[in-house]
């Protein structure tokens, strides 16, 4: 399948995704988000890949779901199809990891997309937001829930009410993004992020990723039984030895992956 609405590159360890449709500032329509599910199960089954990245433009990560495609559906329509879980999940379920890398509007399902990723870095001109109220339905790709376990129930509900924006210093203060960049540096960062993390062991990476999200879904009782049982399975991989002996021989790791 060739991609029409996303730009789907190798560099390197990382797989780069920008999103591409500039006349509708990477409104995430129904193909485009089918292309990144596609783009996605690439990456996912290349075992050389250890980290993705997924970006938009200058002026837009995405300025939400396609508001043109979507204006005429009725209720059985997005029922039955299971409009917006469908497809939109798959970042989320994606077990390497993910990062997003903002400029400009991530509005919508924007916004959601980027919360899906599990690292976002910001451009200063970066603005998030919850705007679905304006248009009389309310965030369905996870607005709701993963905004407010990210930013508190306070700034979450200001947002999702009212579809104010925030900037990117506010979304750094509020803990939505873990950096602030200028913007002619945010893909060299999060590229260089992305390495980084690919270089680590992948099997390592993704039980990291998967502890750090079961913190979302237990008690901490739960949460540290699940963690414990991961740092153990780790002794089992041939990286564990390599990063140990590598340190006590004053080295670099060679991580194999296995
Ligand atoms: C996931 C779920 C359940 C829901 C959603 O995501 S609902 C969508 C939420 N997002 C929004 O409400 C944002 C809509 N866009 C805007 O408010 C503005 O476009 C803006 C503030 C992001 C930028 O404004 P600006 O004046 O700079 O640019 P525009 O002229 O308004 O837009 C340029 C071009 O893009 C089209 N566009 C923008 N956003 C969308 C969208 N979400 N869906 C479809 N098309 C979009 C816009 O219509 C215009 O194209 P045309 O000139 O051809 O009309």
């Amino acid at each position: 399948m060739g991609y029409q609405n996303i730009i789907v590159e190798k560099k390197g360890r990382v797989g780069l995704i920008t999103l591409n449709r500039p006349k509708a500032l990477n409104a995430l329509c129904d193909a485009l988000v089918q292309e990144l599910g596609k783009a996605l199960d690439e990456f996912e089954s290349d075992a050389h890949v250890g980290a993705i990245v997924i970006t938009g433009s200058e002026k837009a990560f995405a300025a939400g779901a396609d508001i043109k495609e979507m204006k005429d559906r009725n209720f059985v329509d997005v029922y039955v199809s299971d409009f917006i879980t469908k497809g939109w999940e798959r970042v989320a379920q994606c077990r390497k990891p993910v990062i997003a890398a903002v400029a400009g509007y991530a509005l919508g399902g924007g916004c959601e997309l980027a919360m899906m990723c599990d690292v976002i870095l910001a451009a200063e001109n970066a603005k998030f937001g919850q705007p679905e109220i304006t248009l009389g339905v309310l965030p369905g790709a996870g607005g709701t829930q993963r905004l407010t376990r990210l930013v508190g129930k306070a700034k979450a509900m200001e947002m999702c009410l009212s579809g104010r924006m925030m900037d990117a210093a506010e979304a750094e203060r509020s803990g939505l993004v873990s950096r602030v960049l200028p913007a002619e540096q945010l893909m060299d960062e999060a590229m260089k992020l992305a390495d980084r993390i690919a270089s680590m062991s992948t099997p390592v990476v993704m039980m990291v990723k998967e502890s750090v999200n079961r913190a979302y879904e237990s008690t901490l009782a739960e949460g540290l039984r699940f963690e414990r049982r991961l740092f153990h399975a780790a002794f089992a991989t041939e990286d564990q030895k390599e990063g140990m002996a590598a340190f006590v021989e004053k080295r670099q790791p060679d991580f194999k992956d296995r």
